[in-house]
């Protein structure tokens, strides 16, 4: 990868400092492309160039740049380099929109990490997903945002010494991480192994072609569970709001329940499941069978021998208001790590979010995506009066749920963000694993990364998010549900993003559910049934080479 003529950060409102920005050379993001109406009717005109690539300075409109708005801990990369020559370099992907619009992403003019990551089971897998619309070919240009005051930012602490570290080391493969601008100690593999099962051995589907030999210094230390968007209800199949994706709100609960037999009876027990959000479907409200359906669903989850996190997701709030989440079941924060002497990693209540460890050395966040959001609080209340003023003041739809015609199509209802106060403790824990050399795995329902994900999917303030991720070194990976097609992509800091296909819209003789092998050099996702297999290497260093 090459290292940037110029790495601006912007800085907003956003607090958190980051303990040290790395350098990259260009990141992509989604744009907006013509809208399919559910007659087939096209409305709009072809894809807008990606926000902030269209100018020659490389631009990410910075969210948080009103008052009202949390964060702003955007970033804007990239300079000196034309559209022309921006769209030469870069791969145009095109991905679906759950909106039923089509978009174009323009990946990283670096290697993206479907290239770099050699596909573990021998094929290569991309976030391109089933059933994707194509984009009109027309690329319409945007006139370059105004980056105003942040155009100007000081650079991160660091960041000149970083970037003449960089640059001496160009060709030069880096073994240590950084921390804090300084070259520190790489991780000793015996710190990362405390106490680990002496086996290297990854179960391999029937379906799917072997793993391939894993390393002999890669030492299988544990294992845990992922699933999505059970959105159980007791109704005949349906479909999404397109109407091209049926949704089998019943055989969900008998996947569920495949999954759960099928984590009891591992060899070598995962440690815990991870339940990205959306565990029951939101029509359960409207038949007034929302504590029926969770019941029935929770009562499933007993038969699990290890602990799950619940994550919360937009049909959470629409079945439970965010009181009755706290004191349900659904509330799993009693499983939360406390790290003595670090009052600031300990997590508000004013959001659902908390870390725990499943395993010495290895951190588990989860966290708040609809912390900022006007679900499930109440219109009264002065916080969802000034979330919905930042919905609006990004989504001037009557339908708020609708992103028809929005530069940021994630300025949606059944989206929401995080807060500054979220963002902050984010940051201190973080801060705290980078210190202790420890290896971070993020939760969220909605995701994060665009290159993963649907542009109309993401989290209102996603930049913010990464912002902060970015600025640390321990984070491997981000798993969020949502879009029900899945997705993945490894980020130019070596994230990788892992969106899991959705089990409500996952057809009766297939699966969907997986479970992340942890290795002392790598994570190996093995899904099961429509969830593709992923190896994600700890290759952090990657986003410094040339
Ligand atoms: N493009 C859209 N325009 C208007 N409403 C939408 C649109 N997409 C989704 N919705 C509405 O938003 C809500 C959430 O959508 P849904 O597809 O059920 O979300 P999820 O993918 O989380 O299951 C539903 O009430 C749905 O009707």
């Amino acid at each position: 990868m090459r290292v940037c003529d110029r790495v601006r950060l912007s800085r907003g409102p956003f607090q958190a400092r980051p303990s040290g920005f790395r350098d990259c050379d260009q990141v992509g993001w989604g744009g907006r492309g013509p809208a399919w109406r559910r007659d087939g009717q096209r409305e709009g005109s072809g894809c807008a160039l990606t926000p902030g690539l269209e100018g020659r300075v490389g631009s990410l409109r910075p969210f948080g740049s009103g008052p009202d708005d949390p964060g702003g801990g955007g970033v804007a990369v990239q300079r000196g380099r034309s559209p022309r020559q921006l769209r030469a370099s870069s791969e145009v992907r095109r991905a679906s929109s759950r909106s039923g619009q089509s978009c174009l992403i323009q990946a990283p003019a670096v290697p993206s990490a479907g290239a770099q990551t050699p596909s573990p089971w021998g094929r290569r897998r991309q976030s391109r997903l089933p059933g994707s619309r194509i984009a009109d070919p027309g690329i319409r240009k945007k006139p370059a945002m105004d980056l105003g005051d942040r155009a100007s930012s000081s650079p991160p602490p660091n960041f000149r010494r970083r970037l003449h570290f960089l640059r001496k080391s160009q060709g030069a493969a880096l073994s240590a991480p950084l921390v804090g601008g300084e070259v520190a100690e790489p991780v000793a593999r015996e710190d990362l192994a405390a106490d680990p099962p002496r086996e290297s051995r990854v179960e391999v589907m029937d379906d799917k072609p072997g793993p391939g030999p894993v390393s002999e210094t890669s030492e299988f230390l544990f294992s845990f569970g992922v699933i999505a968007d059970i959105q159980y209800a007791d109704l005949e199949d349906g479909y999404n709001f397109q109407g091209n994706r049926r949704r089998y709100y019943r055989h969900s609960l008998l996947h569920l329940q495949g999954a759960i037999e099928h984590w009891n009876t591992e060899g070598s027990p995962p440690r815990c499941v991870l339940q990205l959000g959306d565990i029951i479907d939101g029509y359960n409200a409207q038949y007034k069978a929302s504590e029926k359906s969770l019941e029935l669903v929770m009562n499933t989850f007993q038969m699990l021998k290890v602990p799950v996190h619940h994550t919360w997701g937009n049909h959470e709030f629409y079945n439970f208001s965010r009181n009755y989440l706290t004191n349900s079941k659904l509330n799993t924060k009693f499983l939360e790590d406390q790290i003595v002497h670090h009052p600031e990693t300990v997590p508000s209540e004013n959001y659902y979010a908390y870390h725990f460890v499943p395993f010495p050395q290895f951190r588990f966040i989860l966290l708040d995506a609809y912390d900022l959001s006007v679900l499930g609080v109440d219109q009264s209340s002065a916080k969802y009066q000034q979330c919905l003023k930042i919905l609006k003041g990004h989504n001037p739809n009557s339908e708020l749920n609708s992103p028809q015609g929005l530069s940021e199509p994630q300025f949606v209802q059944f989206n929401g963000g995080f807060s500054q106060e979220q963002l902050n403790w984010l940051n201190e824990v973080l801060t705290f694993s980078d210190t202790n050399q420890e290896k971070v795995v993020i939760v969220s329902h909605l995701p994060i990364y665009p290159e993963a994900s649907d542009s109309v999917c993401l989290a209102w303030n996603y930049r913010d998010a990464l912002a902060v991720i970015w600025s640390h070194r321990c984070v491997v990976c981000f798993f969020a549900g949502h879009t029900h097609d899945g997705g993945y992509s490894e980020d130019p800091f070596g994230v990788h993003h892992v969106n899991l296909e959705g089990v409500i819209e996952t057809a009766p003789d297939s699966q969907a559910f997986g479970t992340v092998y942890v290795y002392s050099d790598k994570m190996m996702l093995k899904g099961r049934g429509r969830v593709p297999d992923r190896i994600m290497n700890y290759k952090r260093e990657n986003a410094f080479r040339c």
